[in-house]
């Protein structure tokens, strides 16, 4: 099976060896974290064309100037929010293929701006599934792994041996069922909302046979996720956990560790993720009509267990001491407030990936929190000094 990624950009070709054509592609938050890596992979190893939509454009400003890149024409910047903008369809219409990044997801949202949650990850993506199904163009739309939400396992005694069985946990696309919690655990927001707009693309696929693709990330990280509060976002603003505990390490304060950190997750690296990604874009005959999950089962930690390695590896990349208190707790309610609950763990099922795509993920959580805290502390530890020197307004 030839690789798409190992010939040169010129004899490009599919997983079949077929030639792959260039396309145009309309990416929908484009702007964020995962949008910026898919661009640069985008620009850098394909012939592909991209009209970038997002509010922001800061992670991708570096692929859009200066006019001498090499890609220079591949790529613009539509500024626009989808929610009100009726240069939309237009800009599907002019795609081959259709990307939705767009969305909150966040977890401190889901709780407290459950509104605005629902509508960006369920109303505001109704339009690009109409658009896309009327014009018969293709969508790859991005979910989450949160639909699945608890494990069956979780339900079982704690001393249950059957918590010990794969059949209990694992997490397939084709099998698993959905567990949210109640309606005022607020946390379930995003992932009610994300299962409603995939229960929407699969019925549109049956019905109207519109072309599409369903990507369930686990735990994407690398550089450029989110923000560090105070620097290059809102000091008040809680990210997600990388951001967080990167945020403590460059201030040398204590990992604040939600209800002990016992919930466990799979972290796959953003660049292993993209090849998937990559995958799924250039052979849609083994993409659609599927849901893929796209993690790492490999690298399974608790959030403790997360903390500890982030401490010793930013040790070791900024050559500073850890902090003398590393870690500590802190009640869900105190960190997220009212309505907070979790997924207990998620290890994917990599089935439906490896045997369409072929794609398994490389990298190891000590080398891509090497990778990601490298990038950290070179991007923010001068900025973070600056902010903890400058006095507070009185
Ligand atoms: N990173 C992960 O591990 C992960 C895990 C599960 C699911 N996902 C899903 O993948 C997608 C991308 O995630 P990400 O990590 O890159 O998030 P992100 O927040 O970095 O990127 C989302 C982008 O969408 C843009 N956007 C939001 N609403 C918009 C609107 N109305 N109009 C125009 N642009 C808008 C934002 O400005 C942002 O740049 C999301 O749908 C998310 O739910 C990500
Ligand atoms: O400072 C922190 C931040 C987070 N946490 C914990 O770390 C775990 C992971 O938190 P994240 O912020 O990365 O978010 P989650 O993994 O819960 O959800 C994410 O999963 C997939 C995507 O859809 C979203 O990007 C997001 O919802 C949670 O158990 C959370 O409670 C801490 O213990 N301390």
């Amino acid at each position: 099976m030839a690789s798409s990624a190992s010939v040169g950009a010129s004899a490009r070709v599919d997983l079949d060896g077929n030639p792959i054509k260039p396309l145009t592609i309309c990416m929908i938050g484009a702007g964020g974290f995962i949008g910026s890596h898919l661009c640069e992979k985008l620009m850098s190893e394909t012939q592909h064309k991209v009209l970038a939509l997002d509010v922001y454009n800061d992670k991708i400003k570096h692929l859009l100037e200066p006019d001498n890149l090499p890609w220079h024409g591949r790529i613009t910047f539509h500024r626009l929010n989808i929610k009100h903008d009726s240069r939309l369809e237009g800009l599907i219409k002019m795609s081959d293929l259709t990307i939705n990044l767009a969305a909150i997801c966040t977890p401190a949202d889901y709780n407290t701006r459950p509104l605005d949650t629902i509508y960006s990850n369920f109303i505001d993506a109704l339009p690009v599934v109409k658009y896309c199904s009327e014009n018969n163009k293709r969508l790859i739309h991005f979910s989450t792994c949160e639909v699945y939400g608890k494990t069956i396992g979780s339900f079982l005694p704690k001393d249950s041996p059957l918590r010990q069985d794969p059949a209990y946990y694992v997490l397939k696309e084709d099998e698993s069922p959905c567990i949210f919690g109640s309606i005022e655990k607020q946390r379930w927001s995003y992932a009610c909302a994300k299962q409603l707009i995939e229960r929407l693309i699969y019925a549109e696929g049956a019905e109207n046979g519109m072309e599409f693709t369903i990507v369930r990330p686990f735990n994407w990280i690398g550089p450029r996720m989110d923000f560090i509060p105070g620097v290059d976002g809102p000091s008040e603003g809680v990210p997600r956990v990388l951001a967080c505990f990167s945020n403590n390490l460059l201030r040398g304060q204590p990992l604040k560790l939600v209800d002990g950190g016992q919930s466990q997750r799979t972290f796959v690296y953003i660049k292993d993720a993209i090849e998937a990604v990559t995958l799924m874009i250039e052979n849609p005959a083994r993409a659609n009509g599927h849901i893929f999950n796209v993690g790492n089962p490999n690298n399974e930690v608790t959030v403790r267990q997360l903390a500890e390695m982030m401490i010793k590896v930013y040790s070791k990349v900024s050559g500073e001491q850890p902090p003398e208190t590393p870690t500590i707790d802190v009640s869900s309610k105190e960190f997220y407030g009212e309505g907070y609950d979790d997924s207990d763990k998620r290890i994917p099922d990599m089935t439906t990936i490896n045997r369409q795509l072929g794609w398994n993920p490389k990298t190891s959580l000590w080398d891509l929190l090497e990778s990601t805290l490298t990038y950290q502390h070179r991007t923010y530890a001068e900025a973070i000094k600056k902010v903890i020197a400058k006095p507070v307004a009185s």
